[in-house]
């Protein structure tokens, strides 16, 4: 593959992360009126864990490892202030 073929991959993949990416969010955006509901707190640390462990198995090349477990550690952060962004308002 040469560099544009490698780049229209990367528009692809962008593509299907940006959907998956609304679909999470539509997800975060569920559970945060439950929680507004229910009075809990937006942080939960054991399910946080569970992610985690749970995308460290699944997870293929370990050469990727730490870039994308930092990739989702910030996505669990934007998941974290947008929830707040909504119980503020
Ligand atoms: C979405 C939740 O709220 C927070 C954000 C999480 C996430 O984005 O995966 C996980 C746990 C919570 O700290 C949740 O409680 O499931």
């Amino acid at each position: 593959m040469n560099l544009e073929d490698y780049r229209n991959e990367i528009d692809r993949i962008d593509g299907e992360l940006l959907s998956l990416l609304e679909e999470r969010m539509r997800a975060v955006s569920g559970i945060v009126q439950i929680k507004k509901e229910a009075g809990l707190a937006i942080l939960d640390k054991d399910r946080e864990k569970a992610v985690f462990e749970k995308l460290e198995k699944q997870l293929g090349d370990s050469d990727f490892k730490d870039s994308i477990l930092r990739t989702f550690e910030d996505i669990l952060k934007q998941s974290r202030q947008y929830q707040e962004a909504k119980l503020e308002n």
